[in-house]
C-alpha cells in the first residue's frame, strides 16, 4: 500500500510536484503516467526518502520510507538503473545488497536466475552491461528482499519486446500474489497493458486517476457519419458533449446505445458506432497532457 497525500515538492519556486494525492493498493498494478518532466520521478524520490517533501506526505505500508526498519525487505525500488556501481559485476552487486539486507548470498544467485541474466552476464562488470541488462539487474535488486511493494521508475526503458513482455508478466505475478506495484512511464501503451489503475500527471498535477476500466468508460463513444454536422447538432440538442475526430467522426461523452438512439431519432446514417476504448485512452492521455507536454505548439502557432 502506498499513500501520497497533498504532496508538493518545490525547486527554486517551481512546483515540480503540486498537491498530488493518490493511493496504490495491494494486489494491483498502478501505472503512474505522464510526459517528460511531469513530476513522476520527483514523486517517487520523495516516496523513497531521497528528496524531502516541501509539504504533504508520502508513506509506504503506513510509514515514511525512512522509518521502515529494513526498507529493502519491505519495498523494492528501481529508480535509475544506470546508478549501479560500474566496476562491480552484476552478481557482486546483488551479493553486497543481500548482505546489507541480512540475506544469504544464495539469494543473489536466485535473483540472477529470476531475471534471466546468464551466468557469464552475471559475472560481467556492470559498466559493460547494456541498458536492458542494467534494468534486469535493477529489478533483481528490487526483488532481492522479497518485498511487499515495488516502486519502479520507467523499468521498461532499454528492454527489447521480449524483455518488456517478461517484465509485464513478472509485475502481474507480483500483484496477483498480493503485492503493490507502482510503476511510472511516459508511454501509455507500456502501462495500459499491465496496469489495473492509472494515475495521470502533467506539470506536477494529477490530471486523471481511476481504474483502467473507469478511465476507458469515461472515454465515451466514437461515431462516424456522412452527416456528421447534423449528428453533432442532434447530440448537442440532447445535452451531450461532442468533440470532432477527423473529417467525419465525433467523440461523444455518452454510451453507444444513447448515441445510436439519437442518431436514429434524427434519421442520421452512421458508418461506425463503438465504445472509444483503447484508442480512447490514448486520445485522453494526449488531450490531458497536451497543455503540459513540451511537444505541444505554443499558443497561436499552428501545430
Ligand atoms: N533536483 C532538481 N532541481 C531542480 N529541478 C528539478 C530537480 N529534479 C527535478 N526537477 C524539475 O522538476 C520537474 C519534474 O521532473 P521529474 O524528473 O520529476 O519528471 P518526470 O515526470 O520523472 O520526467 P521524465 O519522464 O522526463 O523522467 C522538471 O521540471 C524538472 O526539471
Amino acid at each position: 500500500m502506498i499513500d501520497v497525500t497533498a504532496l508538493t515538492r518545490t525547486y527554486a519556486g517551481h512546483r515540480a510536484v503540486d498537491d498530488v494525492t493518490f493511493t496504490a493498493l495491494p494486489g494491483r498494478v498502478t501505472g503512474f503516467l505522464g510526459p517528460n518532466g511531469a513530476g513522476k520521478s520527483t514523486t517517487m524520490r520523495v516516496l523513497v526518502g531521497l528528496t524531502p517533501a516541501t509539504s504533504g506526505s508520502a508513506t509506504v505500508l503506513g510509514r515514511r520510507y525512512a522509518d521502515l526498519p529494513n526498507p529493502g525487505r519491505e519495498v523494492g525500488v528501481l529508480l535509475d538503473a544506470s546508478a549501479q556501481h560500474a566496476g562491480r559485476t552484476g552478481l557482486e552487486t546483488l551479493r553486497i545488497a543481500a548482505r546489507t539486507m541480512g540475506l544469504p548470498a544464495r539469494r543473489a544467485d536466485e535473483m540472477v536466475e529470476r531475471v534471466s541474466l546468464t551466468g557469464p552476464e552475471a559475472r560481467r562488470r556492470v559498466k559493460n552491461y547494456s541498458l536492458g541488462m542494467r534494468q534486469r539487474l535493477g529489478i533483481a535488486t528490487a526483488l532481492l528482499g522479497d518485498p511487499e511493494v515495488l516502486i519502479l521508475d520507467e523499468p521498461a526503458n532499454g528492454l527489447d519486446p521480449a524483455g518488456i513482455r517478461w517484465m509485464r508478466d513478472l509485475l502481474r505475478g507480483f500483484a496477483d500474489d498480493g503485492g503493490t506495484v507502482l510503476l511510472s512511464s511516459h508511454l501509455l501503451h507500456e502501462i495500459e497493458v499491465v496496469a489495473d489503475d492509472l494515475v495521470v500527471i502533467g506539470q506536477g498535477r494529477i490530471v486523471a486517476q481511476g481504474s483502467k476500466a473507469e478511465l476507458l468508460t469515461a472515454a465515451g463513444t466514437l461515431v462516424r457519419s456522412p452527416g456528421v454536422a447534423a449528428l453533432a447538432q442532434a447530440l448537442e440538442a440532447e445535452g451531450v458533449h461532442v468533440a470532432p475526430v477527423g473529417p467525419d467522426g465525433l467523440r461523444v461523452e455518452a454510451d453507444p446505445d444513447l448515441v445510436g438512439r439519437i442518431a436514429l431519432a434524427s434519421a442520421t446514417p452512421l458508418t461506425e458506432l463503438r465504445a472509444a476504448d483503447g484508442a480512447g485512452l490514448e486520445e485522453m492521455f494526449l488531450e490531458l497532457t497536451a497543455d503540459t507536454a513540451r511537444e505541444s505548439a505554443p499558443e497561436g502557432v499552428a501545430a
